[in-house]
């Protein structure tokens, strides 16, 4: 029978499982040998490569962690203790040792196994992620939070953060709390020298040091011990011994970053060693205080091409292995163009007609689709790693000096600078393009990842330009007259195949609507990508005898009430479709733009997603539930008018 919160259970390919099956929670690892455990990490492993075999998931950051997530629910008992993997997309090997082996053929599909760490599923996930860089507040707040609830009961909390997740400012927030609570906690630095590109900056340099350090045991009176030896302060030849404390120390050990931020340090150590990894954890499970315990794996391990190309089979597309079981024998990558190529087309367009423009990603080249820009204009491409506060802030920097930047960043990630959107680029009213990815839902991803918000918190700020451009040609049109604008602008563009509608299309000016087509039985307002399911809701319509208009708003603000104001007075009914929440978006704005003006509302029907967090799944499948695709609007459009619903 299946449990309530769990998709039900499917059987697995038929490949020989042993131990997999059989572990229905991380106790039934307890009377494993090492020989078993070893063998449970390959089980664990081949589940890994079966599962992108007919889907696009994380693959290999989850081939990494498969030792780190077996010695962790070996040592601790998470059904009282606490761990939470940052960012959550490694979380797939914790799925298969905490029960959900049976649905793991649901992953990331409709009604199955979120791709992320989801507590509807399981007590052993606390939180639902995806985001990445929390993971140590969250774990320091629950060691205070048990602390103060459980007192006596002495639960440990576990924190597994990557080597891209660490720059997060967040991260160092939390950090500088831990070391002034000194509360006991464990943060796993999971060093695979890769976020989804290679990592970059300033701590990337520092870590690829501390790879090559010998080996460091914070827990070690006798390293503290040689280094108090060594004065520090005093006369001039002291000094000189500070000197060579220092060098000592770097020489003793990678870590002193963290010691000094009030961490005890210990590593690095091998993260595909299973057996030491377990022994370490042992013995730093009962240690007091912040504690870093630096492990080294290796993104795709156990899978060759995945180790060796890291990039590609972060989140590969569905691949075929060859009869060895080792290589790939077909990869089905797709060769239609996604708006987000001609976002990446239009940068480049602009990098080169002008010296003052510059982009941002944070962390997301490959995402973003930067490769060329990055190659052609190293000195105007910035990588801030996974630091979009930052990156915004950066931007606001740059545009002060005169430059004109552009952020790119996806539409979920960008919440996460919000009050720098706020501060450093509104209130300023400086020129920062913001070219917001995966705007709309973004298919397998889920809840976390849908970028269903930024019409409505863009659109807040005074001075904010907020566009939506009506298909893929008009994001270059777009973008070049953000690059002229003299204050903010944002445009936003979906995760799907390109979409282009053939028209004549007129320049875009500043909060001026395109109306498509001219029609006495109704308005369609289609805005962003809901203009060309406007275009062929009308089409359907047309087959029906109703001849309706249809608008391409492009701006969300500010909205062109000049146009769209006799338009909706003279429609018997009109549509306002967005591919975002309700709340706040652009038909909220449409509401009180017609308001302000005196125009009539009450025939005028919104179609967005509902105020509510919406699951993983296809996105088409989604939006028709929410009649956001032609027949979707079509069937309203017809309700509207008073006249029966036909079969499509
Ligand atoms: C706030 C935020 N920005 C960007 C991303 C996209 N993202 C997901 S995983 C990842 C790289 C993470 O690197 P790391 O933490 O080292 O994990 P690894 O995949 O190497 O195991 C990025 C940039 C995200 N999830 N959250
Ligand atoms: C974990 C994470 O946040 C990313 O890997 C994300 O899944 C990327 O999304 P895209 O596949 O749409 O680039
Ligand atoms: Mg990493």
């Amino acid at each position: 029978m299946c449990r309530p919160r769990l998709p039900c259970p499917v059987p697995p390919p038929s490949v020989p499982y042993d131990i997999l099956p059989r572990i229905t929670d991380p106790r039934d690892l307890d009377g494993l040998t090492d020989a078993q455990l070893e063998q449970l990490a390959g089980e664990i492993r081949e589940r890994l490569c079966s599962i992108v075999s007919d889907r696009a998931a994380h693959f290999a950051s989850n081939l990494g962690v498969v030792e780190l997530a077996i010695a962790l629910h070996k040592t601790f008992d998470f059904k009282k203790d606490r761990l939470i993997w940052d960012t959550g997309h490694q979380i797939y090997p914790h799925k298969l040792l905490t029960g959900r082996f049976p649905q793991f053929d649901t992953l990331r599909e409709r009604g199955g196994l979120m791709g992320y760490p989801n507590p509807e599923e399981s007590d052993y996930d606390l939180f639902v992620t995806g985001h990445a860089g929390a993971s140590v507040s969250t774990s320091l707040g629950l060691k205070a939070g048990d602390d103060l609830v459980h007192p006596g009961e002495d639960r440990k909390s576990v924190a597994v953060i990557g080597d891209g997740a660490l720059p997060s400012g967040v991260v160092f927030e939390a950090f500088n709390n831990a070391a002034g609570l000194q509360k006991d906690l464990l943060v796993i630095l999971n060093d695979n020298e890769m976020g989804i590109c290679p990592r970059v900056g300033g701590l990337a340099s520092y870590l690829d040091a501390a790879r090559t350090a010998p080996y460091y045991d914070g827990l070690k009176k006798d390293v503290a011990w040689l280094l108090n030896k060594i004065p520090v302060v005093g006369e001039q030849s002291t000094k000189l011994l500070s000197q060579g404390k220092d060098a000592l120390k770097h020489f003793l050990h990678g870590g002193m970053l963290f010691e000094e931020l009030g961490f005890r340090y210990i590593g690095p150590v091998d993260g595909h060693d299973l057996k030491s990894l377990t022994a370490t954890l042992e013995r730093v499970k009962h240690v007091r205080g912040p504690v870093l315990l630096h492990v080294l794996t290796e993104k795709g391990h156990g899978f060759r091409p995945a180790a060796a190309d890291p990039v590609t089979f972060h989140t590969p597309a569905p691949f075929k292995r060859d009869d060895s079981g080792q290589e790939v024998a077909e990869i089905r990558t797709s060769s239609t163009k996604a708006y987000t190529d001609y976002a990446a087309a239009a940068i480049h367009a602009a990098l080169t007609r002008d010296d003052r423009v510059a982009v941002m990603t944070a962390a997301m080249c490959q995402g973003n689709k930067l490769e060329t820009v990055r190659a052609d204009f190293p000195t105007r491409f910035f990588d801030t790693g996974i630091c979009e506060g930052h990156a915004v802030a950066f931007a606001g920097g740059m545009a002060k000096a005169g430059a004109r930047p552009i952020v790119d960043i996806y539409s979920t990630f960008l919440q996460r600078s919000f009050d720098h959107i706020f501060q450093e680029v509104a209130l300023q009213n400086l020129p920062v393009t913001f070219m917001m990815d995966r705007a709309g839902l973004c298919g397998p991803d889920g809840a976390t990842h849908h970028g269903v918000f930024d019409n409505s918190y863009m659109r807040v700020f005074p001075n904010m330009t907020v566009m939506a451009p009506g298909d893929a040609g008009e994001i270059a049109a777009m973008l070049d007259f953000s690059l002229q604008h003299n204050g903010p602008c944002s445009l936003r563009y979906p995760k799907t195949a390109a979409v282009t509608v053939d028209r004549n299309a007129p320049p875009i000016v500043h909060g001026k609507a395109e109306v498509y087509e001219h029609g006495a039985d109704g308005l369609l307002i289609g805005c962003g990508i809901m203009f060309p399911v406007a275009v062929a809701a009308a089409e359907k319509l047309r087959e029906e005898g109703l001849d309706v208009a249809v608008v391409n708003p492009r701006f969300v603000k500010p909205i062109d009430m000049d146009t769209l104001g006799p338009l909706m007075d003279e429609a018997p009914w009109v549509i306002a479709a967005e591919e975002n929440v309700v709340t706040g978006g652009f038909g909220s704005a449409l509401l009180e733009a017609a308001n302000a003006r005196g125009v009539r509302t009450d025939h005028v029907r919104l179609l967005a997603l509902p105020d509510e967090f919406i699951e993983h799944g296809p996105r088409e499948e989604i939006l028709a539930d929410f009649n956001l695709d032609a027949e979707g609007l079509r069937a309203t459009a017809l309700s509207l008018a008073e006249r029966n619903v036909t079969a499509a």
